[in-house]
């Protein structure tokens, strides 16, 4: 885990508190944490997730790979530390939706056990649920909606999950999306569907 640099800083509590903010907005605040290989569906099954609960009026937002990789994270690429970093900073961005009462879900390839076990740490009992999205490499090459594992067979790009750089999968992740053999709209129901069972979709 990264050291604290400053010294001279003071934890400010807030005046409204996470459980009032869940009160109002009449459920849970969570991390949906969408991990698997590139092209195995994280970014689609997400948002259409975010689709689902937005229109059963929760409080949602995503956060996807690329578009924060634009953005917070543009300084990062794709050696292990830096993904190391990438996650670190999701993570803690994940915790404050979470403390807003929203439910908030990611879709990074994740690929370090141990990068998304500190993710799990920092977030509070129940609040962490790890989602693999689980696609096998051939079906993943065989999608490649950008072209990068065809670039990365051709050495173009060096480090390329799944090809010369590990994926770690999930041990002991929440739910497990079989996306070789199901279709985005059966997954993302799968989801909504262990929210409800599991009460994050009601508060208290
Ligand atoms: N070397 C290498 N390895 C893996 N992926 C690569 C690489 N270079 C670029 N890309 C593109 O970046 C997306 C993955 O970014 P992430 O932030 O999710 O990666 S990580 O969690 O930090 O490992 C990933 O997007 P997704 O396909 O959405 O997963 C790729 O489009
Ligand atoms: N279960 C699935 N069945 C069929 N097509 C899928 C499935 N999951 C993803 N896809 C398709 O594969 C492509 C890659 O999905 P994407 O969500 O971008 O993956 P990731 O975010 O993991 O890289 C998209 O074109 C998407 O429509």
């Amino acid at each position: 885990m990264a050291e604290q640099k400053a010294t001279n800083v003071t934890w400010h509590e807030h005046h409204v508190s996470k459980e009032q903010r869940c009160q109002q907005n009449g459920h849970k605040g969570a991390v949906l944490w969408f991990t698997g290989l590139s092209g195995s569906g994280k970014s689609t099954i997400a948002n259409t997730v975010d689709h689902k609960l937005f229109e059963k009026g929760k409080h949602t937002f995503v956060l996807d790979g690329d578009n924060v990789r634009m953005g917070l994270n543009k300084n990062l690429g794709f050696s292990p530390e830096d993904r190391t970093e990438n996650i670190r900073r999701i993570g803690e961005v994940s915790k404050l939706y979470t403390d807003a009462g929203i439910l908030v879900m990611t879709a990074f390839i994740s690929p370090y056990r141990e990068d998304r076990d500190q993710v799990r740490e920092i977030l509070g009992d129940g609040e962490f649920i790890e989602i693999f999205v689980k696609a096998s490499l051939e079906t993943c090459e065989e999608r490649d909606p950008k072209g990068l594992y065809k670039k990365a067979r051709a050495g173009e790009i060096k480090g390329f999950t799944g090809i010369d750089a590990p994926y770690e999968e999930p041990e002991k992740a929440e739910l497990i999306l079989d996306s070789d053999g199901k279709g985005i709209d059966e997954l993302a129901d799968e989801v909504v569907a262990y929210l409800e069972s599991n009460g994050y979709l009601t508060y208290p």
